[in-house]
Formats: C-alpha cells, structure tokens, sequence
C-alpha cells in the first residue's frame, strides 16, 4: 500500500471516525451506501482500535474497507421480440481472508456499485460471524426481471454466467441468490455454469433439491431472523410467544420469517412490496401463508391481491412502521426504515428489531433506537443464517451427502445462538440493553483482521 494512498488528509477533525471517513469518502466518491455501511461498522471498530495497536499499525480498517477486486462486464442477451438488449454486471470479491468468497447475487434495476460494495462489505462480517470458512463477495446486474418472461430470464442468466464462470467456483467464489435471484434464476445460472465448465460441483448455494440443494436454505435467512430477535428477548428475560410482529417485504425473507414467526406463537399482521402494505388485523395465519407464498413464489403477484382475497387493509405506496408491534423484522431492502418510522415504533411499544434485510434501517433510526434500548439485531448478525445454510450446502456438496431437515434446522439454531452470544461479548452496556451493533461489528472484525495480520503483507 503507497504511503499516497493512505495519505493523512490535512484540516481538523472532530475525531478519529470522521478523519478516516474523510479518507474513504475521498477514494470512494459519490457511493453513498458504501459510506453509510462504513461508517457504521467504523463508529464500532475505531474505538475498538484504540486499545489494539497491532491491528492499527497495520493499516487493518485501511485495507479491510478496500475490495480485493471489482469485475464489471457487460450481459447482451435477446429479448422475445428478438431485439438485442444490454445490461451491466458486477461481482466484488471484497475480502477472501477466512474462506472462499461467498455472497449472493442481485438482480434489481436500482444495482450499482455502491449498493454492491455495501454488501459485500458487511458480508464479509456475517460470513465472520457464522463461524464457517466463507470470505465475502456480492454481485448482481440492473436487470429488472420483473415483467420479463421465463425464457427472456433464462437467456439473461445464461449470457451472464458466460463471463462470471471465469470467476467463481467452490475453491473460489460461491454466488447465491438476493433480491430478484431465486430458485428460478440458480437453476438457470448452475446449469449454465456446469455446461461451461464440463463439471458437477458446488459452484452456487440455494440450489434445486434434486441437483445438490440443501434442505433449510430457502428457509433460513428468515427462520434465523426470528431465531435471533427470540434469543435476544431470551437473554431479556422476554418470551416471544403471544408478541405482535410487523415484518416488511414479501419475499424469500419474509414469507419464512413470518412461518417461524407463527411456528413461536406470534402473531403477524403486515407484509409489504413495493408497491405497498397489507394490514390484516386477524393475523396472517398459516393458510393465508400458504396461499401468500404461492402468490409471490409461483404466480408473482403483488400483495395488493392478499387484501382483496382476504378482506385486509391495504395502504398503497406506504411501508409497515406506524402499524403498531411488539417486535419489527425488516426483510424488504435497504434503508426503509429511517427516523421516523423508529419514532412511531417506538412510540408504540416497540421491544425488539431483526434486520432480515441488509441495511435496513437508515443509520439516523439505528441510533434511535440503541439510545431508546430497544433490542436492535443488525443485519450481519441476524440474517446470517442464510449464508449459514448456503456454507452447510457447500459441506454437503464436497461430502457428496444430504442432511435431514431437522439436522440442518438443528444446526442453524445453533450457529443463531452462537451469533448471538458473539455479540454479546462486545455488546455490553452496564445498566443499559446489549448493543449487538457494536457487539456484531467488532465480533466479526476480529476474526478477519487476525487472518490479515497472518498473512503479512497480501
Ligand atoms: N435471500 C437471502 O437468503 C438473503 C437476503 N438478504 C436480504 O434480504 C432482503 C430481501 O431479500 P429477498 O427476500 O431474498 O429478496 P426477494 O427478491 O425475494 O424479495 C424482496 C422483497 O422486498 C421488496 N422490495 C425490494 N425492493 C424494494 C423497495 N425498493 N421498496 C420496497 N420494497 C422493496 C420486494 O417487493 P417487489 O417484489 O415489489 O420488488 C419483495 O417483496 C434484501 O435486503 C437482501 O439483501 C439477506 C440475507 C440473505
Ligand atoms: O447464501 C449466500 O451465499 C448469500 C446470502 C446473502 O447474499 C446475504 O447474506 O446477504
């Protein structure tokens, strides 16, 4: 690293954090969320730091908040009326430290490099947190599936797949499935990715079942949300049977973190899409899931059709957060809950928030709510099951085994448990609720900067 890069920037600053953030900010100009991610992992580790000289003197936040690489590559494919279309792909292996890098892939018209850097930054710490080998990565493309038909998806993910094959594999680069990457879109890529490189290896999680998929994983990025915010009430003496849920989305994470939900004996009144939010005062019960998850999984419907099917309230173009709850699990996308909707929740009773979705509370309501005590899970903590499931995918496909349900739905309580309990560590605040942002942040931290501080000079 050239003394020029890691150049102290000149003028004053109030402290530590800003004076780094001046420097990121500088290097990394205009990526927004990227800063936003940073600066909140750094608002834990600097202070931190000051009693770590090793790891100051080696430049580890430097380094660690520089990805390994960016790999950025146009996608043409042919839509169905046979014009040629073009899309722009990414893949930011940020940091393979502990492991292969591991991360999943987004498909969303929003997909910039900023969005993808922020993720692959804190994946890099989830993964850490989860206690399995996984360095972190994300990838993704604009590409909007939405409105687009099977084979016009198909083609996409096979034009892709044509550039990322060179990049990913089980030794190397494991992707997954994100907001608009589903069972769909990894069948599609993996059969394409096996077609290129004449072999039958774990290459992507979140497979099909029948071609090396693990039991759980479509489940366990939700069920782990849920299991995480039950730990956190545990350890507060709160059971979470009988307790008023608000969760945002209707997607992979949020479908089965409204089962677990129900499975613990909450109660769940809202769902949401981007086009707006369902409020079922009964509670979503188990048939109206059932009927939910097909609606979203196989016919791709919008959420507006649960209240004309089932008599609920919807409120076009609104989120979840003045509905009063007990617990609040965010699982749509980043930053959709900010100061306000934190004002209202906590307003109204709020105890507990698990983040099933990455970032999604803006940085403002995150200190709201760690000022009001209100347990806050943050994301790389309490949505890491997901990856968790995927790195046990990884170890069934290289011991050429299935696990049972219950062995793997076994396994993620534990790694949850044990997520927790890192968090812990870091978190306390004598007199005051554990603050598992710092507690995850510094937890994850360690793991990774003792393996650069191994490795030397890399
Ligand atoms: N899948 C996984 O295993 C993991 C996912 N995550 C995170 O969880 C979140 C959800 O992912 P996942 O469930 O897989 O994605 P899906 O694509 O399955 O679902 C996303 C859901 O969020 C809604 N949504 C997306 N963008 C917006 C927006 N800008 N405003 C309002 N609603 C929006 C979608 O509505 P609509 O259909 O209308 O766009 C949809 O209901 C993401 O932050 C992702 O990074 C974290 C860990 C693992
Ligand atoms: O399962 C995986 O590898 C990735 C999941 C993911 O993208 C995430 O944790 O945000």
């Amino acid at each position: 690293m050239s003394e020029s890069w890691i150049a102290k920037p000149t003028g004053y600053f109030d402290n530590e954090i800003e004076r780094f953030m001046h420097g990121l900010i500088r290097r990394n100009e205009g990526e927004v969320v990227f800063h936003q991610a940073v600066r909140e992992f750094a608002e834990s580790v600097i202070p931190f730091l000051s009693e770590h000289q090793l790891y100051r003197d080696q430049y580890i936040l430097e380094r660690m908040t520089e990805p390994d690489r960016i790999i950025i590559f146009r996608v043409t494919w042919e839509d169905d009326q046979g014009h040629l279309r073009a899309n722009r792909a990414w893949r930011v292996q940020f940091n393979n430290s502990i492991g292969p890098y591991k991360g999943g892939l987004r498909f969303h018209p929003s997909v910039d490099q900023s969005i993808l850097k922020f993720l692959g930054f804190e994946q890099v710490f989830k993964n850490s947190l989860t206690g399995l080998p996984m360095g972190g990565a994300k990838g993704g493309s604009n590409f909007n599936p939405k409105g687009k038909s099977d084979r016009e998806v198909m083609r996409f993910c096979h034009s892709l797949m044509i550039e990322l094959h060179r990049h990913i594999g089980p030794d190397r680069d494991i992707p997954a499935g994100d907001i608009g990457v589903g069972a769909r879109e990894i069948s599609y890529l993996f059969g394409q990715y096996k077609r290129l490189e004449n072999r039958w290896h774990g290459a992507l999680t979140g497979k099909g079942l029948s071609y090396g998929g693990s039991l759980v994983r479509k489940e366990a990025t939700g069920y782990g949300a849920v299991y995480f915010v039950q730990n956190m009430l545990e350890h507060a003496g709160i059971d979470l049977a009988g307790k008023k849920a608000s969760v945002s989305g209707s997607g992979n994470v949020a479908l089965y973190a409204i089962e677990k939900l129900l499975d613990l004996g909450a109660t769940v009144h809202t769902a949401s899409d981007s086009g707006g939010t369902i409020y079922d005062r009964d509670g979503i019960d188990r048939d109206k899931l059932a009927w939910l998850i097909d609606l979203k999984e196989k016919r791709r419907g919008r959420i507006s059709e649960y209240a004309e099917q089932f008599g609920a309230e919807y409120r076009a173009g609104e989120n979840p957060w003045s509905v009063p709850c007990d617990i609040a699990l965010p699982c749509a996308t980043q930053n959709e809950l900010d100061l306000n909707d934190a004002k209202e929740l906590v307003k109204n009773g709020l105890l507990a928030i698990s983040e099933g979705a990455n970032m999604p509370t803006s940085a403002e309501a995150m200190h709201y709510f760690l000022e009001k005590d209100v347990l806050f899970g943050p994301a790389k903590a309490a949505n890491a099951g997901g990856v968790a499931v995927s790195g046990l995918e990884q170890s069934q496909n290289s011991l050429r085994i299935s696990w049972s349900r219950e062995e793997l739905e076994g396994r993620l309580q534990g790694i949850m448990k044990e997520i927790h309990d890192k968090c812990i560590v870091h978190g306390q605040r004598p007199g005051r609720s554990v603050d598992y942002k710092t507690g995850a942040n510094v937890a994850g931290f360690i793991k990774v900067a003792d393996a650069m501080c191994g490795y030397g000079a890399v």
